[in-house]
């Protein structure tokens, strides 16, 4: 029998049906009484992984009651089922391992690909988020260990944006992994062997994206967590539904802080000067997104706008001239004005940029130590710094280190959450710039519309959708997003501004071109009108509609 047919709430004309009458107590309980008991058990574990394992077993079990607890309780729960805790939950993932979830897909199972994705129990998927594990946040290759990231992720499309959480698919990849620890670790539940080539892997993920939309297709497919995630995007961003959040979601959401960021400071677009701790996915990411701000809101040529940033890895600055092979992505904003001087350090690269705004995109945590957020405050009346990296162990400094160091003066945003900064009764919002904030809503207009790809264009839609989805409360108390609590609402503001721009440049289906004529308004409410609402579907339950459960 399924767990799920055992719901208390099931009236008795349910039990009847699914024959689980006398096998479930006897009272048939309201939501909140529900509710009651699943805060007063979460409230009894003692540490967040007790409190992670919890929600995972709520979430298989009892799913439209985990919706429903999600929604009226995104502030306490979203850093439990997502990070900071899923980053501890994928380090010791073989070691908490309870029960069955997402799919895992092996390099031995290359040529059935299909066949595997024939498992999957439900036949009607409508998104998946897939890694392959080697890059988990900032913590490096945790191979299958990795399965922490789809799962969660997909659990904020459901809370966030409200797709149906039967029509996911958390995907894993078994590609080996290079983590020694977890290789001698007998408690590993991946394949024992080294990583795949990057040939290997790039054969393998041509037969997946194959199989994936010949089994379900139009799904919207969404890669996260690769080390090397540029190639694939460029491979398969022109033929499927398809994104990369790290690069492209990450770009949304902290443009959307820096328009809000920039308005407080009132600095002119041409007098930016941004400086980015670490050149990888997210950082180069981050960074397009804002050169496409500058040429549109800006009215700078792509060359000016490139000219605003400058990028610091392991190597110091990069420039043209380093003398190492710069990886192709890094090419792009490798400095050319000032090769002879080659600086090493993030705090020579300040004092010769003296910039407007510091990204955090290194996974080194503390690395904007006191003395850099000091500088930050003689350059700038407000300096923007964003310390971005996940989970919040990783991150270049916490909110209060950069108030404490820049005399209140910084607008903060952070990847991982910290509590809000209290100085002389002043109270400093915390402002989570997390990619929550725009990939459920490009996922649920991508699904919507039955997209044939998701364009540069639609992406950058999602970020300026989310600039403007602050109320004038929000914005008054001086926030860059929007409070969590009113996630859906905004999620439905993202998916509006990305149809349209679906449907200006033609990547929506062709049989709902009526769509196309009604108002942003009459969008948003078929928007609403399509998505998974977690309270209807358990009172269809209650009053007796048999659980498709
Ligand atoms: N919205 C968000 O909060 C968000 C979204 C995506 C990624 N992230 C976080 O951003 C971080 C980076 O992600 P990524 O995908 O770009 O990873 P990545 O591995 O592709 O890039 C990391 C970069 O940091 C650089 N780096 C590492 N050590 C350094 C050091 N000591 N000094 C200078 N540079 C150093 C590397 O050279 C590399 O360029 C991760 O912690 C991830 O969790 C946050
Ligand atoms: O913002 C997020 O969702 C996390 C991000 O994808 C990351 O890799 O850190
Ligand atoms: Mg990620």
């Amino acid at each position: 029998m399924s767990p799920k047919s055992l719901d208390t709430s099931h009236g008795l004309t349910v039990r009847k049906d699914l024959k689980t009458h006398g096998l479930v107590p006897p009272n048939v309980e309201s939501h909140e009484i529900q509710s009651l008991r699943v805060l007063k058990a979460l409230e009894s574990k003692k540490s967040p992984i007790e409190k992670y394992l919890y929600l995972s077993h709520l979430r298989n079990h009892h799913t439209h009651l985990f919706y429903r607890l999600l929604s009226q309780n995104l502030r306490n729960f979203t850093p439990l089922i997502y990070t900071p805790v899923v980053g501890e939950a994928c380090q010791r993932w073989s070691e908490i391992y309870q029960q069955a979830e997402g799919l895992y897909i092996s390099y031995s199972d290359r040529g059935s690909i299909a066949a595997v994705l024939g498992n999957w129990p439900e036949r009607d998927v409508e998104i998946t988020v897939v890694t392959d594990g080697s890059r988990i946040l900032g913590l490096g290759d945790l191979g299958i260990n990795g399965m922490g990231i789809p799962v969660g992720k997909l659990a904020l499309y459901s809370g966030c944006a409200g797709i149906d959480p039967a029509k996911t698919l958390p995907l894993t990849l078994d590609l080996g992994t290079n983590n020694k620890a977890l290789l001698a670790d007998p408690l590993y539940m991946g394949s024992r062997m080294n990583r795949v080539s990057e040939e290997e892997e790039a054969e393998f993920l041509d037969e997946l994206m194959v199989a994936l939309t010949t089994v379900w297709p139009g799904i919207v497919i969404q890669f996260e967590d690769f080390k090397n995630p540029f190639p694939a995007l460029e491979r398969y961003q022109p033929k499927y539904a398809f994104f990369n959040d790290d690069i492209q979601g990450t770009g949304a959401v902290i443009l959307a802080g820096v328009i809000n960021a920039l308005r407080k400071t009132g600095i002119p677009i041409k007098d930016q000067r941004a400086v980015f701790m670490g050149a990888g996915s997210a950082g180069v990411g981050v960074a397009k997104q804002i050169v496409e701000y500058f040429i549109q809101a800006g009215q700078l040529s792509e060359e000016d706008a490139k000219r605003c940033f400058w990028f610091v890895d392991t190597k110091g600055l990069i420039t043209s001239n380093r003398g190492d092979k710069l990886a192709a992505h890094k090419v792009y904003f490798a400095r050319h004005d000032n090769e002879s001087q080659q600086f090493k350090g993030l705090g020579e690269v300040l004092d010769y940029v003296k910039p407007t705004m510091l990204m955090g995109l290194s996974t080194i945590y503390g690395v904007f130590t006191p003395a850099i957020l000091k500088k930050m405050a003689t350059f700038n009346s407000q300096p923007i710094v964003f310390p971005l990296s996940n989970p919040s162990n990783k991150s270049e400094c916490t909110l209060e280190e950069a108030m404490l160091h820049t005399n209140c003066q910084a607008i903060v945003a952070s990847g991982s959450p910290f509590p809000d900064y209290v100085s002389n009764g002043k109270i400093y919002a915390s402002n989570q710039g997390n990619n929550m904030y725009v990939f459920p809503g490009i996922g649920l207009a991508a699904i919507l519309l039955k997209v044939s790809t998701i364009t540069s264009s639609m992406i950058y839609a999602s970020a300026t959708s989310l600039a403007t989805s602050l109320t004038p409360e929000e914005l008054a108390e001086g926030r860059l997003y929007p409070a969590i609590e009113r996630i859906r609402d905004v999620s439905v503001v993202v998916a509006r501004g990305v149809a349209r721009e679906a449907q200006r440049c033609g990547a929506d289906a062709t049989e709902m071109w009526w769509l196309r004529e009604v108002s942003d308004e009459e969008l948003e409410a078929w928007i609403r009108s399509k998505m998974y609402d977690p309270f209807v579907a358990g009172v269809g339950e209650v009053v007796g509609r048999k659980s498709k459960l």
